[in-house]
């Protein structure tokens, strides 16, 4: 099932356990506006390429709209606007005032050099400068993205509308960005996992992790676990997999990764209904965006796994976000301690709040977020008259 079919079939069981009526189930499921450009760069051997770059804005009841910008060659159409519709959700979840969208440009970013990138960013920002904004759009780093791009986005935006900070999130801190995004996703999947565990009368401490992913979200979520005294025993990316039953040297592999690009020896693969049931875990703490088929949700419910689903445990890198356009906002700058903080309460109360759906609407964690989300974008909607 592609991404955008299970988005929306977990959508669609949401809104009929609130009891939803079907016209605002409809309006709430269609994007509010989808972008395609083209964007022709000079490659640096003097060659023309030409990529397709996207921007899906979900929705905006609650807020300025919300979400990454994604460089990888699988980005299409579906995908985004699938990631945008979680965004949706999932700044609802978090109970932050944004509404969602997502980015992505289908390329290689490994493949391009950095002036080349540069010049795509660019490209790309000069295509969507009129349809992203402060009070409109905001869109922040994804996969094979990050604080260099964004710092490239404000320097063409603001070349248009003035200087603009709040303009993009996840920026370097030398132009605004906030202490403590670096590592923000990453250390709100160590307090969403802290909370479920809390309710087994489990702590992090003494618990083994296996962690898919050794870029930004994985990479900080395997230090902070490993801090608070949790034992990382298998990692992969893309190029391979470590395992070291005794707990892996993160600091040792995070140096290893970026100067060889990457774990080597290993395929890597996702979750799916071809995999599922090998699974031998507790618990799923999903980091990344959409990383289990709905086919695995059913499997890996009957073996007794309980996942707790990307729009809470990953909620925490937009969470800052929030916390960094703030600060930009009331140009007002926040210690880390501080960030830390606020995140620590606003991931608490995302996971309580689910917890109550969950009893409420006798369903599982990610039932239980997405009833908590679709209902707060479902109020606002109608309290700005927008139903019908
Ligand atoms: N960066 C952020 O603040 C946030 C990211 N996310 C999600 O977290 C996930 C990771 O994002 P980032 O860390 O920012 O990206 P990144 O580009 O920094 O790292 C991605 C990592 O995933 C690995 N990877 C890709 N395909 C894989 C596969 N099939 N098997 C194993 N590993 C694989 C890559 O090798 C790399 O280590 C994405 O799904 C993203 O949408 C969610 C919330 C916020
Ligand atoms: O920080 C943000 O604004 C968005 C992060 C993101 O793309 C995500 O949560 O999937």
């Amino acid at each position: 099932m592609n991404a955008l079919a299970a988005t929306s079939r977990n959508f669609k069981q949401a809104a009929k356990l609130l009891g939803l009526d079907s016209k605002l189930e409809k309006s709430l499921l269609i994007p509010f506006r989808e972008i395609k450009v083209e964007c022709t760069i000079p490659k640096d051997d003097g060659t023309l390429a030409s990529y397709v770059g996207f921007r899906v804005q979900h929705d905006n009841a609650r807020g300025p709209m919300k979400g990454g910008i994604r460089y990888h060659h699988e980005v299409d159409p579906d995908e985004v606007n699938a990631l945008a519709q979680l965004m949706t959700w999932k700044t609802a979840v978090a109970n932050i005032p944004y509404g969602g969208a997502k980015g992505g440009i289908g390329c290689s970013p490994g493949d391009l050099s950095i002036s080349e990138l540069e010049r795509l960013t660019r490209v790309f920002t000069q295509k969507i400068h009129d349809l992203i904004g402060i009070h409109t759009d905001v869109p922040a780093p994804d996969m094979g993205t990050n604080a260099q791009t964004m710092a490239w986005i404000l320097d063409e935006y603001s070349k248009f509308h003035g200087y603009s900070p709040a303009v993009v999130t996840g920026k370097p801190v030398d132009l605004g960005g906030s202490l403590g995004r670096d590592a923000a996703t990453g250390r709100g999947v160590l307090f969403a996992t802290e909370a479920l565990l809390a309710e087994h009368g489990k702590g992090i401490a003494g618990q083994r992790f296996v962690i898919q992913g050794f870029g930004n979200v994985g990479s900080w979520a395997a230090q902070l676990i490993t801090e608070a005294g949790g034992k990382v025993i298998a990692i992969s990316d893309v190029t391979g997999a470590v395992k070291n039953s005794n707990g892996i040297d993160i600091a040792k592999l995070m140096k290893h990764s970026a100067e060889n690009r990457g774990i080597k020896g290993f395929d890597g693969g996702v979750i799916n209904k071809d995999n599922a049931d090998g699974i031998k875990a507790k618990y799923i703490i999903e980091a990344a965006n959409h990383p289990t088929d709905p086919e695995a949700d059913e499997i890996l419910a009957k073996k007794g796994v309980l996942i707790l689903p990307d729009i809470l445990a990953n909620s925490g890198g937009v969470t800052v976000s929030y916390f960094e356009w703030v600060q930009n906002i009331q140009g007002f700058m926040w210690d880390e301690e501080k960030v830390n903080r606020e995140l620590k309460t606003y991931m608490t109360r995302a996971f309580r709040d689910t917890k109550e759906m969950c009893r409420s609407h006798h369903c599982d964690l990610r039932m239980g977020a997405f009833t908590l989300g679709v209902n707060r974008v479902a109020r606002a909607t109608v309290l700005r008259g927008w139903e019908a």
